[in-house]
């Protein structure tokens, strides 16, 4: 498939009226999230919402996500855009996954840097949800580390059940009933 190119018919979604605050930290979605839950070896990103279609998420990169000697892994810091871009289902109050996402590589990430992740929403088309962001690092407006583009697709929760190992379903369930953004 092609780069991701925001189509004509897009439109930008509404805020949903029960989106949480400006400023609210996002809560785990799910206790085992590679990037926002309580996994060891996770990324333990914290996110919050930001004001309008946008969130932020703050990625601390430690000796445990090296790829290059001192350097952050490649594919690490995709997956926290992954994540903080998937975060951007509490403002709207939908239920996407990944069908996309490019990230430009534009400046190495040392371990002990944090990232500064700053994901918006740019535009919706039927299920397809496109979005964007940045990473810099230190700062909110220091050196610009990575830029990336996603196109999330809207799924019902059946999604999940379907393909979703099921004990794993079930322990979500558990742990917040299955409501996606309660
Ligand atoms: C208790 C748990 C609940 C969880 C709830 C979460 C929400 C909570 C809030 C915050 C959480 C934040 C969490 C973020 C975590 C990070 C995100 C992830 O890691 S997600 C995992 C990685 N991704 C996948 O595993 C997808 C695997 N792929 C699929 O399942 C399918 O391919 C899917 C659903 C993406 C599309 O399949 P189709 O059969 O439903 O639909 P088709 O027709 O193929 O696509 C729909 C449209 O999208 C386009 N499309 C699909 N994939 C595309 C691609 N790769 N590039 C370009 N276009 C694509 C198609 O061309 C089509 O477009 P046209 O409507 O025809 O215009």
């Amino acid at each position: 498939m092609n780069s991701i190119e925001l189509p004509a018919d897009a439109e930008l979604p509404s805020r949903h009226p029960k989106a949480p605050a400006p400023g609210t930290e996002l809560p785990v979605h799910y206790q085992r999230c590679f990037g926002c839950g309580d996994v060891d070896a996770g990324l333990h990103l914290k996110i919050r919402a930001g004001e309008g279609l946008t969130v932020t998420g703050l990625f601390q990169v430690t000796e445990h996500h090296q790829g290059a000697p001192g350097l952050a892994h490649g594919g690490l810091l995709a997956a926290a855009f992954d994540e903080t871009l998937g975060s951007l289902n509490w403002l709207l109050h939908t239920t996407t996954v990944t069908g996309r996402l490019e990230t430009d590589f534009r400046r190495p990430v040392p371990v002990d840097s944090t990232l500064h992740i700053l994901a918006k929403v740019d535009g919706l088309a039927g299920r397809k949800l496109y979005v964007s962001a940045e990473g810099r690092l230190n700062a909110v407006d220091g050196p610009l580390a990575l830029t990336a583009r996603g196109l999330f697709v809207k799924v019902g929760i059946e999604h999940f059940v379907k393909h979703g190992r099921p004990q794993d379903i079930a322990e979500a369930v558990d742990e917040r009933g299955f409501e996606v953004n309660p």
